[in-house]
């Protein structure tokens, strides 16, 4: 039985900024993921586009296939994704749909269930979207400052303005096949981008010790989940923690969403000049957001089968 994580608790609504800044440095030193509370996304919200996922899910395979993914959105059936082929060959066992920027951009196009069959599908999840991006945007600010930069540095950058943020809807079956074969829910990966807010139930402090140890962080009900991605870990030369996770199938059903706040794909991520000196250069090269992010969501897909 793994251990429960006590994970850091942040409420992003306290009006003493700058201890909440060094709450959130403390954690993303220490764990790379907290809880956050008092956000503002109503529970009923976050109840309505749990309802509606599930409604979505539960469509026959063949009619969730004709949204199936384009680009970057759409619908990914089990095994689509392997976010670790080297403990899997099978990929992963969940199904998700992705919802991208909602004014679109040459790189996708929204897809949406039609009205007749899920009416306020569309709506319900627009509006979580947007909701969930602002509070994604609060505390980018929060994080900057808890890197001793200006608060707006990440507006500054470039990295908010029409940011590539992805909303996924996930579904575990609770059914597992016995092929024989080992199958994650979700195999162990660290996210992509700058951070991302969700619900999991696996998470490795360790990413590079061997054997691994894998911690349960507990569901906190109305809390976001908060983790930092690969993109965060590079700005700030490993000091913030994109820390892997993952999620195990248990046999039980299980529904959650996460929302990837990536920066502009024109972004370019660099080593901050606070987190390099002499004796700890970059150990990253600069990447444009877009060109990394393609080439790791691409990687995710192309090794299943
Ligand atoms: O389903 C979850 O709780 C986590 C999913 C996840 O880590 C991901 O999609 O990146
Ligand atoms: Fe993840």
């Amino acid at each position: 039985m793994a251990e429960c994580l006590q994970l850091p608790i942040i409420d992003i609504s306290s009006p003493d900024r700058i201890s909440t800044a060094n709450s959130i440095r403390q954690a993303c030193i220490d764990y790379g993921f907290f809880y956050l509370i008092n956000h503002g996304v109503e529970d009923q919200l976050l109840q309505n586009v749990f309802n509606e996922s599930k409604k979505f899910f539960s469509l026959p395979l063949e009619e969730k296939m004709k949204l199936a993914r384009k680009g970057y959105v759409g619908f990914s059936p089990v095994y689509a994704e392997n976010l670790d082929s080297t403990t899997s060959s099978k990929g992963d066992l969940k199904e998700s749909f992705h919802v991208g920027p909602i004014e679109g951009s040459e790189s996708h196009v929204n897809q949406w269930p039609s009205k007749e069959i899920l009416p306020s599908w569309r709506l319900t999840m627009e509006e979580y979207y947007q909701k969930v991006l602002s509070v994604g945007k609060r505390l980018a600010s929060l994080i900057a400052m808890a890197l001793n930069l200006e608060d707006d540095f990440f507006e500054k950058v470039g990295a908010l303005d029409k940011p590539f943020a992805f909303l996924r809807l996930l579904h575990y079956p609770g059914e597992v096949e016995d092929s024989g074969e080992v199958v994650y829910g979700s195999s162990a990966h660290s996210d992509y981008g700058m951070l991302t807010l969700l619900a999991t139930d696996g998470v490795c402090r360790e990413k590079h010790n061997q054997p691994r140890i894998w911690e349960d962080v507990l569901h906190v009900k109305g809390a976001f989940i908060i983790n930092l991605g690969d993109m965060m870990e590079r700005w700030t030369n490993c000091l913030f923690r994109s820390t892997l996770h993952r999620v195990m199938p248990t046999g039980k059903e299980r529904y959650s969403m996460a929302l990837f706040l990536d920066p502009n794909p024109d972004c370019i991520v660099e080593c901050l000049k606070s987190c390099c000196s002499d004796s700890s250069p970059p150990q990253f090269p600069p990447i444009r957001s877009g060109d990394y992010l393609r080439e790791r969501i691409s990687a995710a897909y192309s090794s299943s089968s």
